[in-house]
């Protein structure tokens, strides 16, 4: 039995007749906060269409608590790369929306969102259209609107790649403080390799197509996070150690999961 809520292993997938994945396993624990980085157009997304079953594997096995997740009752809750809201409907009916579709009147709905303004520092912008709210506000509205629907677990598809840098790193803060209160489990997608350290309790580093696991990194910050942990010897050792691994895949000859060779880094227990 798996200790993992969700599981891929040794996932392939092409397209036609091009391998996206080689040989992917990997898994998510309950609570855990995972990412996932790779070189461009290697398959992230991928994988987490395989888990939101609009795509199938080739072959390998999507386990969800140890089950086939075909067979497994779960819900994920997916965001997407834009923040997808609709421009004709009010931030408040834009957050509700997935309750709605769910089933809930959209009263219901909305009386449900609506106490979560506040934390998600949209207070005030309920009557909003998105339109009317920054790039960052929409994300947090998004981001709202994904997790109030009640999920095993959050699919981040590289939220915040088209966020400018400042907002970006607010809402990268902002999102650290909401999982340490609440430990949801999370998989993001990301290009971002600080972005991942700071978010992240582990991450799986993809190597080009067809991608595989190059290395896995467990990351040795204390939570709760704040920007100037980034900054501490840990956190930039194992910054470094993961850029170089996406730079020169073809040196990591230990393709097992492995922790970091410097001391800063913590073994990973397989
Ligand atoms: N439905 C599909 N049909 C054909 N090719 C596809 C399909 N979906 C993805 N691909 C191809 O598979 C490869 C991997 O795509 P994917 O979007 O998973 O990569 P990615 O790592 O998320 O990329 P990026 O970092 O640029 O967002 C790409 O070459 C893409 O063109």
């Amino acid at each position: 039995m798996s200790d993992k809520m969700v599981e891929l292993r040794n996932i392939a997938k092409s397209f036609d007749g091009m391998q996206v994945l080689g040989d992917i396993s990997l898994g998510v624990g309950n609570g855990e906060f995972v990412s996932i980085v790779g070189p461009s157009g290697s398959g992230k997304s991928t994988v987490l269409r395989l888990l939101t079953q609009s795509l199938r594997p080739d072959s390998g096995s999507v386990l969800f608590n140890g089950a086939p997740l075909e067979e497994a009752p779960h819900s994920f809750a997916f965001m997407p790369q834009r923040d997808a809201l609709m421009p004709w409907r009010r931030i408040i009916d834009n957050a509700a929306l997935g309750l709605e579709v769910k089933g809930k009147s959209r009263r219901a709905a909305r009386a449900a969102v609506a106490p979560l303004f506040e934390r998600f520092g949209l207070a005030g912008f309920e009557h909003h259209y998105p339109s009317e709210l920054s790039g960052g506000m929409r994300q947090r509205a998004a981001l709202l609107r994904t997790v109030v629907q009640t999920q095993d677990m959050l699919l981040l598809d590289e939220p915040f790649g088209a966020l400018d840098a400042l907002t970006r790193t607010q809402i990268q803060e902002w999102l650290q403080g909401m999982w340490t209160e609440h430990r949801w489990t999370a998989l993001l997608i990301t290009h971002d390799v600080r972005e991942a350290v700071f978010l992240s309790d582990r991450i799986y580093v993809l190597s080009a197509r067809p991608a595989r696991i190059i290395r896995e990194f467990r990351v040795p910050l204390p939570r709760p996070r704040s920007l100037a942990d980034l900054g501490s010897p840990a956190a930039q050792a194992i910054e470094t150690e993961i850029l170089q691994t996406l730079l020169h895949p073809l040196e990591q000859d230990d393709l097992r999961p492995v922790g970091l060779k410097s001391a800063s880094c913590s073994e990973l227990k397989s």
